[in-house]
């Protein structure tokens, strides 16, 4: 179980992670949702013990991460799967990891096994593909057998294969008790995944919510239907109490009843259907509208400009890498505008135990 109690971490005059309380139980996936810059990676790290928070705690099975005695059998993280040494072989890099954490080398071989890597394991790291780096990064994270789990962004530029392994992987990693973290921008891809959901904007959770729930209050339905006898339609989904209004299109909207009572309703009442659909908004909508206030950059709004904040500038703090951990390297930012693909370049969030 992960912890948050009004964790903060300002960088100068930025505050990236604002007051928040939040709790990652065990046995479920957690979607850490917000729009770009919202301060997920920071929580993550802070997590992680990567960075140090600025006041408040976070703590992970009741201690801080600097605190466990064997953190990656803890915690299993893939914060960048591209961060690893591209010359070194999959199976060298993970003995790597292994050795110096003190696990066996037969774990090395199971985790190859379990993300199905094994036929490349012995070829070096810099001819993998993305979903092959994604697959290592989450070997890296599983090798310490931990019981909770974090991953950034895992699903980031993955095709719908590899996107399919990565959400059965996280279910699986669920129902055997683990507490699964996961962040993500896309609302459409943890509508899948999630059980439990926090979302996160500038800094301050907007929501904290179980996935069932966040659906049910922010998913509208509605029937579109269409008749050659139009307004005979109207008048009698109308009399069922219905509420019925004209769309742009010609079609009628109707709000309560399912396709089946509607079209059951025209039926009855001797009439021809052209059209009738069920349409649903989407969650990505609900979403968007719930962080619209808090997206830090706006695609083509002119005069905004594309901050790039020095490597750590603000307190100059790092926290001591935790034992077991490498130093943090600088990171630099780019930021593009609005929603998209991380937006860092050179992040310095990382797979555990990769070095550079
Ligand atoms: N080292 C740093 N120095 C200054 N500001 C930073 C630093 N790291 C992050 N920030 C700022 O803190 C805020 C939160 O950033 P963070 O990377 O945690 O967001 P995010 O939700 O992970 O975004 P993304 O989805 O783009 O990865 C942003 O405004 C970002 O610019």
């Amino acid at each position: 179980m992960i912890v948050a109690r009004g964790l903060t971490k300002k960088y100068g005059d930025k505050t990236a992670v604002d007051h928040v309380d939040f709790a990652v139980p065990a046995g479920t996936v957690t979607g850490f949702l917000g729009p770009n810059g919202a301060g997920k990676s920071t929580t993550m790290r802070m997590i992680l013990g990567l960075d140090r928070p600025t006041s408040g705690t976070v703590t992970v099975n009741g201690r801080q991460y600097a605190g466990l005695s064997a953190p990656l059998r803890e915690v299993g993280a893939l914060l960048d799967a591209k961060a690893m040494h591209g010359g070194r072989t999959a199976y060298n890099h993970l003995l790597w990891m292994a050795a110096s954490n003190r696990l066996p080398r037969r774990r090395v071989d199971e985790v190859i096994d379990m993300v199905g890597l094994r036929e490349v394991a012995r070829k070096p790291a810099r001819g993998f593909s993305l979903g092959m780096g994604q697959r290592l990064g989450i070997a890296a994270a599983l090798l310490g057998d931990p019981g909770v789990l974090m991953f950034d962004e895992p699903v980031n530029g993955l095709d719908p294969e590899g996107i399919l392994w990565i959400r059965t992987l996280m279910k699986q990693l669920a129902a055997e008790g683990r507490t699964v973290f996961v962040s993500s921008h896309l609302m459409s891809e943890m509508a899948v995944t999630a059980d439990h959901l926090v979302v996160i904007g500038r800094g301050r959770i907007l929501a904290d919510t179980d996935m069932r729930s966040f659906i049910d209050q922010n998913s509208t339905n509605y029937v579109r239907v269409r008749s050659p006898q139009q307004d005979r339609l109207e008048t009698v989904l109308r009399e069922f109490g219905w509420e019925v209004a004209a769309l742009p299109d010609g079609a009628l909207r109707v709000d309560g009843p399912d396709t089946a009572r509607v079209g059951d309703a025209a039926g009855q009442a001797g009439l021809w259907l052209h059209e009738l659909t069920l349409v649903q908004s989407s969650l990505e909508e609900a979403f968007m509208r719930l962080t619209a206030e808090s997206v830090e950059y706006h695609a083509g709004v002119p005069g905004v400009h594309t901050p790039a904040h020095p490597p750590h500038d603000g307190d100059g703090e790092e926290a001591a890498p935790a034992p077991g951990q490498p130093a943090q390297v600088p990171q630099e930012t780019q930021a593009p505008p609005g929603w998209g693909p991380p937006r860092r370049a050179g992040d310095a969030g990382r797979g555990q135990g990769d070095v550079r």
